[in-house]
C-alpha cells in the first residue's frame, strides 16, 4: 500500500498539492489577522498551521472539525510517547494515559462517523485524489484494508494515531528548526537571501510553487539534510531472524556475534554527530548547525550543487532496507513546501528568544528534554517574532 500511495511520485505530488492548497487557505486567513498580534512564538505558530494542513490533506476535512484539540493533544502525546515503553503504572503518568485514551476515543468516533457518511465503505482509493470525508487515497486505502483484515474500529483508531505520528512528529519540528535557523540574527547573513533566491526560482507565474524545482535547489536541500542530521534522534531497530557476525573494522579483525532473536539498535545520533565523520575543511564542527554543509561549489564555474557524498553509514535519517521510511519523499516536499509558503508570504522581525517555560532567554533555543530515540527533537523554547504580510502578497 505504501509503494502504491506514498512512495509513488505521482501520488506524493497529489498529497503535496492538497497540503499546499490547505496551507495556502490557512495562511491566507492569517494574512488578514496576523498583524493584530504584537509578538508570537514562530515555532508554535508554524506547528499548529502545518498540523492543520497535513492532517486535512491526509485524513480529510472532518477530523479537525470533530476534534479541534487534536493538535494540542497529539503533541502532548508525542512528548509522552517513550514513557509508555518503560511500563510505568498508570497512576505515575495518569495524564499521559488519559490523553492517549482520549485521542483513540476521538479517532474512533471520527472513523465511525466517516464510515456512516460514506455509506459504510470509503470511496475507492482509485477514484478522486482527495475527497472531504476520508481525504487522501492513502487514508482510504488504509481504511479499506482495516475492513478487509476485520480490525475493530478501535484498532483502526490506534493505527490512525500511528500514521499521525509518521505524518507530524518529525516533519513539523524539522520545518520549525529550519525556519528558526534562517531567522536567527546570529546566523550567516548571506544564507536567508540565497534561500529566498532559490524560493523565487521555484515560483510559477501564477504564484504557486513548482515542487520538483523547489526540492532540487542545492541550498534548500542542504538546509533540510543538515536539519535532520543535527536534530534527528532515531533508533533504527531490527530483531534478528538469524545469527549475525558483524565486522567492527574495515579489515574484519574485530567481529561481534549477534544472536537470533536479539534486538539491534542503530542510533542515528552517534553517526550524525560523529566529530570525525563531519570534520571537513570549510565546514562547521559536527555539533554546530551549518546550512551549507552539503553544498559543493565547483571551483571553475562557481556553480553550486547538493551532495551527501562520503556520508554512507553515518547519515541515515530514514532508516534503510525494506522498512526504509515510506514517507521520506512526501516529508521533504511537505517541509520545503511549507517553508517556502511561509517565507514568500510573510516578513519576520525577530524580537528575542524564550526557553521551554516561555521565559525570556539569551540564546537560540536548544533541545527540549526528551528520551533517546525521540525522532526529531522538538525545540526547547521558541523565537519570538512580529509577523507582517509581504506587500506583494496575493
Ligand atoms: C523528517 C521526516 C521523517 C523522518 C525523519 C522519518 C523517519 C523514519 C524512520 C527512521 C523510520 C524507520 C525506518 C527503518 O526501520 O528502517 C520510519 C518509518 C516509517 N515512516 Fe517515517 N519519517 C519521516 C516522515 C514520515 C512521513 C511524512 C510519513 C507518512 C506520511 C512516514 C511514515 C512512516 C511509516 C508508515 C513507517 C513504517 C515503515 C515500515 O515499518 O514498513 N514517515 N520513518
Amino acid at each position: 500500500m505504501n509503494s502504491k500511495y506514498l512512495t509513488n511520485f505521482e501520488r506524493v505530488n497529489e498529497l503535496t498539492a492538497e497540503l499546499t492548497k490547505v496551507l495556502d487557505e490557512v495562511l491566507a486567513k492569517d494574512s488578514q489577522e496576523i498583524e493584530q498580534f504584537d509578538e508570537i512564538g514562530v515555532y508554535q505558530w508554524l506547528r499548529d498551521r502545518l498540523f492543520t494542513a497535513s492532517t486535512r490533506a491526509l485524513f480529510g476535512d472532518e477530523l479537525l472539525k470533530m476534534y479541534p484539540a487534536y493538535c494540542e493533544d497529539f503533541f502532548a502525546f508525542d512528548s509522552d510517547l517513550l514513557s509508555f515503553f518503560f511500563s510505568l503504572p498508570s497512576f505515575m503518568m495518569g495524564d499521559a494515559f488519559r490523553r492517549r485514551r482520549r485521542i483513540i476515543d476521538e479517532l474512533e468516533r471520527w472513523s465511525k462517523k466517516m464510515h456512516e457518511l460514506s455509506g459504510g465503505t470509503p470511496i475507492d482509493p482509485e477514484g478522486p485524489a482527495w475527497e472531504p470525508i476520508f481525504g487522501s487515497r492513502l487514508n482510504r486505502a488504509r481504511q479499506l484494508d482495516y475492513k478487509t483484515r476485520h480490525l475493530t474500529p478501535r484498532t483502526g483508531a490506534t493505527l490512525d494515531l500511528g500514521l499521525t505520528f509518521g505524518l507530524a512528529s518529525n516533519v513539523i519540528p524539522a520545518t520549525g528548526w529550519m525556519l528558526m535557523h534562517l531567522l536567527n540574527p546570529s546566523a550567516d547573513p548571506s544564507i536567508l537571501p540565497r534561500i529566498m533566491q532559490e524560493l523565487h526560482e521555484a515560483e510559477t507565474p501564477d504564484g504557486s510553487l513548482d515542487i520538483p524545482v523547489l526540492v532540487s535547489q542545492p541550498l534548500l536541500q542542504s538546509l533540510w539534510t543538515e536539519t535532520l542530521r543535527l536534530y534527528l534522534d532515531a533508533l533504527v531497530t531490527r530483531n534478528l531472524t538469524e545469527d549475525l557476525l558483524l565486522p567492527l573494522d574495515e579489515d574484519g579483525k574485530r567481529i561481534v556475534r549477534l544472536r537470533k532473536g536479539e534486538n539491534v539498535f542503530a542510533p542515528s545520533w552517534l553517526g550524525h554527530h560523529d566529530p570525525v565523520a563531519w570534520s571537513s575543511p570549510g565546514k562547521s564542527a559536527a555539533k554546530e548547525f551549518d546550512a551549507e554543509r552539503f553544498v559543493v561549489r565547483d571551483a571553475k564555474t562557481g556553480r553550486e550543487s547538493f551532495s551527501v557524498g562520503g556520508t554512507a553509514g553515518k547519515y541515515f535519517p530514514f532508516g534503510g532496507g525494506k522498512t526504509v521510511c515510506p514517507g521520506r519523499i512526501f516529508a521533504k516536499q511537505e517541509a520545503l513546501g511549507a517553508l517556502a509558503m511561509v517565507l514568500l508570504r510573510f516578513d519576520f522581525e525577530v524580537l528575542g528568544f524564550v526557553d521551554e517555560k516561555q521565559k525570556p532567554a539569551e540564546a537560540f533555543p536548544g533541545l527540549a528534554r526528551a528520551f533517546v530515540g525521540s525522532a526529531v527533537v522538538v525545540p526547547g523554547g521558541d523565537v519570538r517574532v512580529k509577523i507582517r504580510r509581504k506587500q506583494m502578497c496575493r
